[in-house]
C-alpha cells in the first residue's frame, strides 16, 4: 500500500487530517493507528479519544466502521493505540491487565462482547492494539500475553472472517524502553515502531548532520528485537516534534540505506498523519526514493523494479566503470615495464597506481534483505524441482523471484543456533555488499524452517572451469577460461576477499577459500560464496570456528602453521592461484609428480614457465609473472610474510616491472607443497 517505504502513521488526534478512509486512500500507508484508548486501568472506564473526529461516549465512532472496512479492503492494517501522551492511564495488577485485555478483544476485535454494550466502533474488527505507553507501569507484559492468548481464540463467526491480530508497540528510543521493555521482552510483538525524535540521545542530530546515535540505538532495537520488525519512528514535519526530525531526502540518502540493512527492518512510522498531510512528508519521501531506486546503469543481464536490485545495478556499474577505466590503465602501464628483480619485501604500490573503487562506500547501501515466508520459499523453487548442489549444511535449489529473477535457495538443515542467532547471522552477512561476493537477498525463518536466498551465478563455480578434467570442456573456448580472464578472476577474488577481511568493516575470515566457492557470473566475474553460512546454520557448533566452517584448509593450515587469522585465507587463495596457473598449463616439473614441487619448481623456473606460453600477447604474459609472484608471497608458511589481502591487490594492480621475490620457502620441498596441499584439501578423500 505504501510504494517504496512500507509506512505506520498515527491518525485520530487532529480533525483536520481529514477522515480515516481518506487516509487510507492516499495509499501512502501500510499500518495506521487509531489515537488513542487515552483512559483506562486502575477502575478506570476505557475512553477512545479520536479528538474531534468522533465522540465515543455517545456512540458516534461507530460511523466509523465502514472507513475502516474500506482500509482493510485497500490493504492497510487499522490498530487500535492504546496510551499516548495524555497519561490518564495505568495498570494496577495483572487482573486488571487481564480484564482491560478482554475488554479490548470484546469490544475492537474479535470477541463477543461480555454485557452486549455497543462497540465504540461498531462493527469494525481492527487489526491488533498498538501499545503506546509513556509512563511507566508494570504489567504490561501481562497485558501482551493476555491479548496474545486471546488472539487464539477462534474468531467471532460468521461475520467476523478475520483470524489474524497484531500486536505493536511505539517505545521511546534509549533502550531499553522505561515502560515497555517487560512487555517487548515477551517476544510477542509483531512490529516496534520506535520513536526516534524527543530524544537527543539516540535520535538523529540534524544540525551537525549526525547519525552515530541513532545508528548506534538503532542497532541496539534490532538486535533485542529479533522475533519482531523494527520500524524507524520519525516526526513528520519539524512542528510535530521538539526534535529529531530529518527531511525526506536526507533519510532516503543517508539515514535509511544504513538502517536497512537489518534483517528486521520493517520501514517508518510517521507522527502523524495530520502533520504528514500539511508537510507532504510520505509523498516526497516515496519520491525520493524513487529516484533513489532508479538503476542509471543495468550491468545485469535481468532487470528488476525491486530497490534492492536497481541499486545493486548501479553498484556495478559504477563498479564496472572504475574497473573498466582501470584496466586500461594497467595495460597501459603493462606495456611500459621491462623486468623484475629478487629480494625480500612485497613491492610497494607505486604512486602512479590508478585508485580501485572504494568498496566501503558500497557497505553503506547495503541491500535490504526481503524475509520470505516457507509457503513462498515453495513457490519461488517450484517446491524444490530443480537441484543444483548440495552443500555441508544443506541443499541448494534453483528458483525464480516473481519478476522472473533467477535465485538459489539454499535450505538449511540440522538447524541448532536460536532465530536470535540466526537473524544475527542474516542481518550480518546480508550488509555486505560487493562486487566480487555473491549477494544474500533474502532469507526464511518460519518454524523450523531456514532458508538463504541468493542471486543465481549462471557459470557455475571457478572447478568447473579452471579445474575440470573434462576434456569436452577444455576444447570449447567459450567455456574455458583464457589467460587474460585468469588475470582478472585473481584480481576480483582479492578483492572480494580483500573487502571480507576488513576494508569494507566486515571482518570476515572466510576459511574455505577454494574453486567450488568461487562462482562465476554471466560475465564470468568473480564472486565468492558460502561464508558465513555455517554459523547461522549451526549457532551451538559455532564455538569452534573451524569445525563449524567444515575449513578442512584451515584445519590443516592450523595443524601445520599455527592460529588461524585471516592470512589463513591468504595462504589458501595463493595455493588458488597457483593451481589455476597449473591447471591452465599443464606442465611436467619433474619426475616425480605434476603437483608436488610446483611452487618450488616456478620459482626455479618462471622466466621458463613464462616464456613458454606462446599463445598470449607480452602483457598478458606478465600478467600471470604477476599472478605467480603473488601467489608464492602468499604460501609462505610464516603466516607474517604473507601479505594482506590490501597488498595482494596492491601488487596484483601495481604498474612496477620490479616486483620482488619472496624468499624460496623450506616448506615448498616437503611433500606437503602448495600442489600437494592442494590434491589433499580437493581430493576425493576430503571432499564430501
Ligand atoms: N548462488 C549460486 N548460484 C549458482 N550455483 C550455486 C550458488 N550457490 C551455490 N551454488 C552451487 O550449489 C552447490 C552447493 O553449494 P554450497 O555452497 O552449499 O556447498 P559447497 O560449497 O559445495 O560445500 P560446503 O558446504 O562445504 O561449502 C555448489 O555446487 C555451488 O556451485
Amino acid at each position: 500500500a505504501s510504494g517504496g517505504a512500507n509506512i505506520a502513521v498515527y491518525w485520530g488526534q487532529n480533525g483536520s487530517e481529514g477522515t480515516l478512509g481518506e487516509t487510507c486512500g492516499t495509499g501512502l500507508y501500510a499500518y495506521v493507528n487509531l489515537a488513542f484508548l487515552s483512559t483506562f486501568g486502575a477502575g478506570r472506564a476505557p475512553v477512545l479519544n479520536l479528538a474531534d473526529h468522533c465522540d465515543a461516549p455517545s456512540g458516534t465512532c461507530a460511523s466509523l466502521a465502514a472507513d475502516i472496512a474500506s482500509c482493510q479492503a485497500a490493504g492497510v492494517k487499522v490498530l487500535l493505540s492504546i496510551g499516548g501522551g495524555a497519561l490518564g492511564y495505568n495498570l494496577s495488577s495483572p487482573s486488571d491487565a487481564r480484564d482491560l485485555a478482554a475488554y479490548l478483544w470484546d469490544n475492537f476485535l474479535g470477541g463477543e462482547g461480555a454485557t452486549g454494550a455497543p462497540r465504540p466502533l461498531g462493527d469494525a474488527v481492527l487489526d491488533g492494539v498498538d501499545f503506546d505507553i509513556e509512563s511507566p507501569s508494570r504489567f504490561y507484559d501481562d497485558l501482551a500475553r493476555n491479548l496474545a492468548s486471546l488472539y487464539t481464540r477462534a474468531p467471532r463467526p460468521p461475520r467476523w472472517g478475520k483470524t489474524t491480530y497484531l500486536l505493536t508497540a511505539a517505545p521511546q528510543c534509549p533502550y531499553p524502553d522505561a515502560s515497555l521493555a517487560a512487555a517487548l521482552a515477551t517476544g510477542l510483538f509483531d512490529h516496534v515502531w520506535v520513536q526516534f525524535y524527543n530524544n537527543p540521545p539516540c535520535q538523529y542530530a540534524a544540525a551537525p548532520g549526525d547519525a552515530s546515535a541513532l545508528r548506534s540505538a538503532w542497532q541496539q532495537w534490532t538486535a533485542g528485537l529479533p522475533a519482531s520488525t523494527v520500524f524507524l519512528g520519525l516526526p513528520a514535519s519539524l512542528e510535530a516534534a521538539n526534535s529529531g526530525f530529518v527531511d525526506a531526502d536526507t533519510l532516503a540518502s543517508q539515514v535509511l540505506p544504513m538502517v536497512e540493512g537489518a534483517a528486521n527492518y520493517g520501514g517508518i512510522m510517521l507522527w502523524s498523519r495530520s502533520y504528514d498531510k500539511d508537510s507532504s512528508f510520505s509523498v516526497k519521501l516515496q519520491a525520493a526514493l524513487q529516484n533513489r531506486n532508479k538503476p542509471t546503469v543495468h550491468f545485469h543481464a535481468f532487470s528488476t523494479s525491486s530497490w534492492a536490485l536497481g541499486h545493486a545495478d548501479i553498484i556495478a556499474g559504477v563498479f564496472a566503470g572504475v574497473l573498466l577505466l582501470f584496466l586500461l590503465l594497467i595495460t597501459y602501464f603493462l606495456c611500459h615495464k621491462k623486468h623484475h628483480g629478487h629480494g625480500q619485501h612485497p613491492p610497494v604500490q607505486e604512486l602512479t597506481t590508478p585508485p580501485k573503487p572504494e568498496p566501503s562506500q558500497k557497505k553503506q547501501r547495503a541491500q535490504h534483505l526481503k524475509r520470505y515466508s516457507y509457503s513462498e520459499v515453495e513457490r519461488m523453487t517450484k517446491t524444490f524441482a530443480h537441484k543444483i548442489g548440495q552443500g555441508n549444511y544443506g541443499d541448494v535449489y534453483k528458483g525464480n523471484l516473481r519478476d522472473g529473477h533467477q535465485i538459489v535457495v539454499k535450505l538449511l538443515k540440522n538447524c541448532r543456533g536460536n532465530d536470535k542467532e540466526f537473524l544475527n547471522e542474516v542481518a550480518s552477512i546480508g550488509t555486505i555488499s560487493h562486487a566480487n561476493v555473491v549477494p544474500l537477498l533474502g532469507f526464511c525463518l518460519q518454524g523450523t524452517a531456514r532458508a538463504l536466498i541468493y542471486e543465481y551465478m549462471p557459470n557455475g563455480s571457478l572447478e568447473t572451469y579452471a579445474f575440470s578434467n573434462d576434456d569436452s570442456i577444455e576444447e570449447n573456448y567459450s567455456l574455458w577460461i583464457y589467460w587474460e580472464k585468469l588475470y582478472e578472476i585473481a584480481i576480483g577474488v582479492a578483492r572480494g576477499l580483500e573487502f571480507l577481511h576488513g576494508s569494507g568493516n566486515a571482518n570476515i575470515m572466510h576459511l574455505k577459500i577454494k574453486p567450488r566457492n568461487i562462482l562465476l557470473d554471466q560475465e564470468l566475474c568473480p564472486k565468492i560464496s558460502d561464508f558465513g553460512v555455517a554459523t547461522c546454520a549451526c549457532g551451538k557448533r559455532a564455538r569452534n570456528p573451524l569445525k563449524m566452517r567444515g575449513g578442512e584448509m584451515a584445519m590443516m593450515h592450523l595443524k601445520k602453521f599455527g592460529a588461524v587469522s585471516s592470512k589463513s585465507d591468504v595462504y589458501s587463495y595463493g595455493v588458488m592461484v597457483l593451481e589455476m596457473i597449473r591447471a591452465k598449463r599443464r606442465i611436467n616439473v619433474g619426475a616425480d609428480t605434476t603437483t608436488k614441487y610446483f611452487a618450488q619448481w616456478l620459482y626455479d623456473h618462471l622466466d621458463q614457465f613464462c616464456n613458454s606460453i606462446s599463445d598470449i600477447s607480452d602483457e598478458t604474459r606478465e600478467s600471470v609473472r604477476r599472478i605467480i609472484i603473488v601467489g608464492l608471497w602468499c604460501i609462505q608458511a610464516a603466516p607474517a610474510n604473507r601479505p594482506s589481502m590490501s597488498r595482494v591487490v596492491e601488487m596484483l594492480e601495481s604498474s612496477s616491472t620490479n616486483m620482488d621475490f619472496p624468499r624460496k620457502s623450506i616448506e615448498w620441498k616437503a611433500p606437503a607443497t602448495a600442489g600437494a596441499m592442494w590434491q589433499v584439501s580437493h581430493g576425493a578423500s576430503v571432499r564430501k
